[in-house]
């Protein structure tokens, strides 16, 4: 039974049950923000020049728990904030006189052409940001050409996502301690198209939230919890993390599902090494936005060494604290293949929805492309470790 479906009364009544009584104030704030873009005119919505207008506007309209929810990380959120501070440190180093008339932001991924190298970070429980949740991202996501990554805690299912925006998606893995409910989230994941099973590794166990983190941690604990990837199979006792989980389900994943697998969540040269050695097909540097342990580096500095250490044998993916095209650039140039956003495209979706979440994929591909014909690299490819200092 899923306790939401019925009625906001019922939906109420369950979450006071369960102790969230502010989470239920947060609800009806929810479903009002589907009229927001109404109240948006053409002239008002140039005024987002950057992904902060978009986090501006996103805090006006979302209630606090979803705002808390959303920006909050690990203790003190010092790694939240080192993952943004740490691009400052870097500096470019731009070449002159080159024809930047036409730039190509094209990247290849698994054997595959992508429109740009920016990907939409799994990012769990849309709705709370706004209620179309992850089908108006995923919508966004196929209209302005960027690849999604779907999430296993998603309030859409992802075979509901897929038929409502005719996404082709990436399925981000939480597995459970019960692999045979494993086995359908991936196959419910196969059914809707994906080809690509981004595994989290950074979650044994849920970090220490303090701002936003009982909502959360009482969310995921609950047993009544349905989100759509789990209806119909979230067993009882099952919870979304596995703290028993090692390297060998790597070998279980490659028996159960025909899927390229990505591990999301490497911070340390050791683990790439052992993630070459269990064949994975790609990782994505990750510290989860800060929000798994607290006191982490920040990505950028940890992906020298991982770039080192993969030596270009298998597609490396950062994210965390890009929000600027000068981020993606030099995150490109130290040697990533591609750049995740969380936080950002969130923004977009808690201020206005499906549009918002498109000018948050606007505004950063507009910006790669201004910072590379002003560095002087017309192509993707181009963006070498020459190009940057300070790192
Ligand atoms: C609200 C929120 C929910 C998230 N949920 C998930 C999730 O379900 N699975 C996952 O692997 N990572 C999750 N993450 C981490 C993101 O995938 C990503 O690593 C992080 O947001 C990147 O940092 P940024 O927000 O600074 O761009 C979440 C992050 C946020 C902010
Ligand atoms: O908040 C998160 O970072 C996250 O990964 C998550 C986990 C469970 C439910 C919702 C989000």
């Amino acid at each position: 039974m899923d306790p939401f479906q019925n009625s906001d009364l019922q939906r109420r009544k369950f979450l006071e049950w369960i102790g969230l009584s502010g989470l239920a104030l947060a609800f009806p704030a929810i479903s009002l923000s589907g009229c927001q873009s109404s109240r948006f005119h053409e002239d008002e919505k140039q005024e987002f020049k950057n992904v902060f207008d978009l986090e501006g506007l996103s805090e006006k309209v979302m209630g606090k728990d979803a705002i808390d929810y959303l920006n909050g990380g690990a203790d003190d959120s010092k790694t939240v904030k080192a993952n943004v501070v740490a691009y400052q440190k870097i500096q470019i180093r731009a070449r002159r006189l080159i024809d930047v008339s036409t730039i190509s932001t094209k990247v290849e991924l698994f054997g595959q052409t992508y429109e740009t190298p920016i990907i939409l970070s799994p990012v769990g429980f849309q709705k709370f940001f706004h209620q179309d949740g992850e089908v108006a991202t995923a919508k966004a996501s196929v209209k302005k050409q960027h690849q999604m990554i779907v999430s296993s805690v998603s309030n859409y299912s992802v075979n509901e996502i897929a038929a409502q925006s005719q996404a082709d998606l990436w399925f981000q893995l939480y597995p459970t301690t019960n692999r045979e409910v494993t086995k359908k989230l991936l196959e419910r994941a196969e059914k809707a198209g994906c080809k690509v099973c981004v595994l989290t590794v950074d979650t044994p166990v849920i970090g220490n939230r303090e701002r936003g983190g009982t909502t959360l941690t009482k969310l995921i604990y609950s047993k009544e919890l349905k989100m759509g990837n789990y209806e119909g199979i979230l067993t009882e006792g099952t919870g979304i993390d596995d703290p028993g989980l090692t390297w060998e389900i790597i070998s279980w994943l490659r028996a159960n599902c025909d899927m390229k697998i990505v591990l999301k969540g490497i911070v340390t040269r050791e683990d790439a090494t052992l993630a070459l050695e269990y064949g994975v097909d790609g990782i994505i540097v990750s510290n989860h936005g800060g929000r798994q342990l607290e006191s982490l580096r920040s990505t950028i500095e940890c992906l020298p060494e991982i770039v080192e250490e993969i030596k270009g044998r298998i597609p490396v993916l950062i994210d965390g604290g890009i929000r600027r095209g000068t981020d993606i650039f030099k995150a490109l140039a130290i040697g990533a293949n591609a750049v995740c956003i969380g936080r950002p495209f969130c923004w977009g979706l808690g201020a206005l929805g499906q549009e918002g979440v498109e000018i948050a994929l606007d505004i950063l591909k507009a910006e790669l492309i201004r910072d590379m014909q002003l560095a002087g690299t017309p192509s993707i490819e181009k963006i070498t470790c020459d190009f940057v200092i300070g790192f």
